[in-house]
């Protein structure tokens, strides 16, 4: 047995997040690997009308833990399900469950965060910094605790070009910050958040930073640690290639792209699209979980999980291999037949914005009116704008990230664990990956079925003839236009008709000769 899948047998586990993207990996993998783990706590709150125990039944049940079962057949009796709000002072925790949880965790991993870009500075404090700071104080009064596991982002510093695997201070420290949100109002905070977050791009990297000197203000005693990946793909190997289950980071633009709605992006080509599966990220954090119990560090390490400086891949690249994706694997009912640009210049990116994005949005939604349906595409237009002009922060500059404490970890463990538990970013694939990637988001979250590949093609087919029939006949309507007003554009088509009128005079009179 692998010596970090025995250190986590018999151990008990709180993971925050566990509902999530990396949480439901991290939860998996443990079980599938450990599983004689005594017990696995998750902090849950109610959802979408959904009890705590329907929530984790659907995600027990679904696709990414049928491998699990063949291991761990008594899977529910392994989660022990607490519940708890992050966005309250308290965590919402009851007595009963704290007690709980302060006499029997051994390790705990952090993963809850809010990760939305847009989100108001307060909500962003109160989840990422606030709750990391009350989930300290809990981890300080923890018995029998090990370690204690913080997942922060590789962009928590992205304000700077070369990271190392250090805490930076902020400008202003977190306990200001946390103090005004107590006494300023909403509309005032919004008014201060550009000034506040100063050269971060929004509320999300800048939060995640304050929680890092959180980390590095209240740990005491504790055995700490923090991981920072950079934007999570999905699965590469494990449990199986491709599973995702949300569209952040790159996913929402390939949803986008392959249903034809994105035609051009402003993007840097050769910027480094920093990208890692996701579990990658969780056998690093299990692997770290295992190295901060057993050997102590005497500080937090922090371990950086980037693909860039030991096998990048780039945007461009990136994005023509996605679009050669498309090609095998279609999308069904796509609006247009997808075809992505890079754009720079200011000026050709408004032309494409309201060529490309606008006018057939438009047109459509102009249709929907004409046969009487609701019109929806210039909302989903507006929605996908707003996406890209989050997100293009990302897509035009490069990070260096210096990985030796990562680098470090991987030679100190054993070669099983290598396998079992391999971070090593550098056998990826990328053309493998990428095209496992579009799959993903065909299967899992677009919810298609490959036999309805040829039907997906058809269509593209159709796309294609219907596009030459609208440029036809715009041109004809164009060209009437001007014949119509230009003397130049007369005589240049009284040339064309005689040209082409004396060529097939010519082919006929040759052709009634020779018979
Ligand atoms: C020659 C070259 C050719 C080029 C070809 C190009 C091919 C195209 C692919 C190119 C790929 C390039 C992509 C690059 C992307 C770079 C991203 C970098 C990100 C770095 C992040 C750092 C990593 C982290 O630390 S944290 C995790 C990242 N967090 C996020 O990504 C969150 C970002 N998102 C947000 O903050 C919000 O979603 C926001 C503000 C952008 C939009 O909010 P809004 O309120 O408008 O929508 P939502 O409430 O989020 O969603 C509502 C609803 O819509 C669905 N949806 C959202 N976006 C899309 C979409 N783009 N397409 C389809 N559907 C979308 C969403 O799922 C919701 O659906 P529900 O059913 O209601 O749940
Ligand atoms: N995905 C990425 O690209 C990257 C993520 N990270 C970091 O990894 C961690 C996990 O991210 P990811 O899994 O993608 O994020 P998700 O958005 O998928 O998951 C967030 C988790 O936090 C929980 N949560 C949010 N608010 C509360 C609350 N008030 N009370 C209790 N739980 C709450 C969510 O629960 P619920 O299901 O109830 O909403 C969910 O389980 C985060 O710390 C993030 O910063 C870092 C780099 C990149």
């Amino acid at each position: 047995m692998s010596g970090i899948s025995a250190f986590y047998g018999g151990k008990s586990i709180l993971i925050t997040g566990a509902t999530g993207f990396m949480g439901k990996v991290l939860m998996e993998k443990l079980l599938r690997t450990s599983p004689d783990l005594k017990v696995i706590y998750i902090l849950v709150r109610p959802k979408a009308g959904q009890t705590l125990q329907q929530r984790i039944f659907q995600i027990l049940n679904s696709k990414l833990f049928e491998k699990v079962k063949e291991v761990c057949p008594n899977v529910h009796e392994k989660i022990r399900v607490i519940y708890a709000d992050l966005s309250q002072n308290d965590l919402s925790i009851s007595l009963e469950d704290m007690q709980e949880l302060l006499s029997c965790t051994n390790i705990v991993f952090h993963c809850a965060a809010t990760v939305r870009f847009d989100d108001h500075l307060r909500h962003a404090v109160q989840l990422n910094v606030i709750a990391t700071q009350q989930l300290l104080l809990m981890a300080n009064q923890m018995t029998k605790l090990e370690a204690f596991i913080h997942i922060s982002t590789a962009f928590s510093n992205c304000n700077l070009n070369h990271i190392d695997e250090v805490i930076y201070p902020c400008p202003v420290e977190p306990k200001k910050i946390i103090d005004s949100m107590e006494w300023l109002d909403d509309s005032i905070i919004e008014e201060i958040t550009p000034k506040l977050i100063g050269d971060q791009p929004n509320t999300y990297t800048y939060t995640k930073a304050l929680a890092e000197m959180v980390v590095q203000q209240e740990s005491g005693n504790l055995n700490m640690a923090i991981i920072r990946p950079s934007i999570v793909g999905p699965t590469w190997q494990e449990p199986f290639p491709g599973w995702i289950d949300n569209t952040n980071g790159p996913t929402g633009f390939i949803i986008a792209a392959g249903k034809g709605f994105l035609r051009f992006i402003r993007a840097t080509p050769m910027a480094v699209a920093d990208v890692v599966p996701v579990d990658t990220v969780i056998n690093l954090v299990l692997a770290v979980g295992w190295y901060t119990a057993v050997h102590r560090p005497k500080s937090t390490l922090i371990y950086h999980c980037t693909s860039g400086n030991m096998n990048p891949c780039n945007w461009g690249k990136m994005g023509l291999q996605i679009l050669a994706t498309f090609e095998k694997i279609p999308f069904e009912r796509a609006f247009r037949r997808p075809h992505v640009e890079i754009a720079s210049n200011r000026f050709t990116i408004k032309y494409w914005n309201a060529v490309s994005h606008w006018a057939p949005a438009i047109i459509y939604d102009f249709y929907l009116r004409l046969t009487g349906r609701k019109p929806r595409m210039t909302k989903l237009m507006n929605r996908i704008l707003r996406t890209i002009s989050m997100l293009e922060y990302f897509l035009n500059r490069s990070w260096e990230w210096s990985t030796y404490n990562t680098e470090m970890l991987m030679f100190k463990l054993s070669p099983q664990d290598q396998k079992v538990f391999n971070f090593d970013m550098r056998q990826l694939n990328w053309i493998e990956y990428i095209e496992n990637y579009v799959l993903g988001v065909k299967i899992y979250l677009l919810k298609e079925d490959m036999a309805g590949i040829p039907e997906a093609r058809q269509h593209f087919k159709r796309l294609r003839n219907i596009r030459y029939l609208f440029n036809t006949a715009l041109f004809l309507i164009v060209w009437r236009l001007l014949v119509a007003r230009s003397q130049m554009a007369r005589n240049v088509w009284f040339f064309i008709v005689s040209f082409c009128y004396k060529f097939l005079s010519y082919f006929r009179a040759s052709s009634t000769l020779k018979a």
